[in-house]
């Protein structure tokens, strides 16, 4: 039904007196042609949805009959309006939970830039953030596997080394589907980004930070406060990218839980020597 409000603007109520006595609706985004009648719309009933209204309107008289006066003529299918009258639930709950995201990362994007409210840890979080970059690891992996000098260590460190590629590739993939923009209060001072690294979604520190520190975790003897080092350490990059503006809530949980799943499947392609040797076999 009109609000009263449009119905009293006196800019023209948008209710058409139908030809057959029965209200209808023109189309709230389209101009009106005043040159000929707009095409009617069914009123769309509150709650239904537009699949209903285009069944009621294929079973309208006007459409059983064929035929109908000029002024119904060919009832068109009612126009997707640019409001949409009654979204699922699924859309008001994704709609509200981005609202919640973008409000709470605004809140918690205290580090953004130098004269923000916590700008003072802004250096410390940037700190944190480079503990979590791709190259750090690759490189330090990279080292550990050259030096190592059992094959334990060299399998350790070479599944390691695989799996931070596999996050870069996947991470990359994901960031390129997305294509989420990241918030408009960070200041992309990274150094050594991908082209992808633009977006905003997931995040790749946070899908690292929760690979390694399984990774650790698993394949390191660690007494219990290095392990509980290591799950701070993961915590902190995923509350950094927060901190800093790189990141939306959103990115940085998504990515923990991307990276959890990443390090399963580095478990799944797991490189025993054998298989190494197979393969070096292959290409020598
Ligand atoms: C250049 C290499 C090897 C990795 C890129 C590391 C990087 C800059 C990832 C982006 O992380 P966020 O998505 O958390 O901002």
């Amino acid at each position: 039904m009109p609000s009263p409000k449009a119905k009293n603007s006196g800019r023209g109520s948008p209710v058409l007196g139908g030809a057959n006595g029965r209200y209808e609706f023109m189309s709230l985004t389209k101009p009106l042609n005043r040159s000929s009648p707009p095409p009617p719309l069914l009123l769309q009933r509150q709650g239904s949805d537009p699949t209903t209204a285009r069944l009621r309107l294929s079973e309208s008289p006007t459409r059983r009959r064929g035929s109908g006066s000029s002024s119904a003529g060919q009832v068109p299918p009612p126009e997707e309006d640019g409001i949409r009258l009654n979204p699922s639930f699924a859309r008001v709950a994704l709609s509200s939970l981005l609202a919640v995201d973008l409000w709470m990362s605004k809140r918690l994007g205290v580090c953004a830039c130098e004269d923000s409210a916590w700008g003072s840890v802004r250096p410390l979080m940037k700190l944190i953030e480079i503990s979590g970059h791709g190259i750090p690891w690759l490189a330090g992996a990279a080292y550990c596997l050259y030096k190592s000098d059992s094959a334990a260590g060299q399998e350790v460190m070479l599944n390691l080394l695989m799996g931070l590629l596999l996050d870069l590739i996947l991470v990359t993939i994901v960031k390129a589907s997305v294509r989420r923009r990241r918030p408009a209060h960070n200041r992309m001072d990274m150094f050594a980004t991908f082209s992808v690294d633009r977006y905003s979604f997931p995040s790749g520190h946070a899908t690292r930070a929760a690979m390694c520190g399984r990774f650790l975790l698993a394949h390191l003897v660690l007494a219990a406060p290095l392990r509980v080092l290591v799950l701070l350490w993961a915590g902190l990059v995923g509350l950094s990218r927060v901190m800093l503006g790189r990141h939306n809530v959103t990115d940085v949980v998504f990515g923990f839980g991307m990276g959890y799943c990443q390090y399963n499947l580095v478990e799944v392609l797991w490189l025993s020597p054998q298989t190494l040797q197979g393969l070096l076999g292959h290409l020598a």
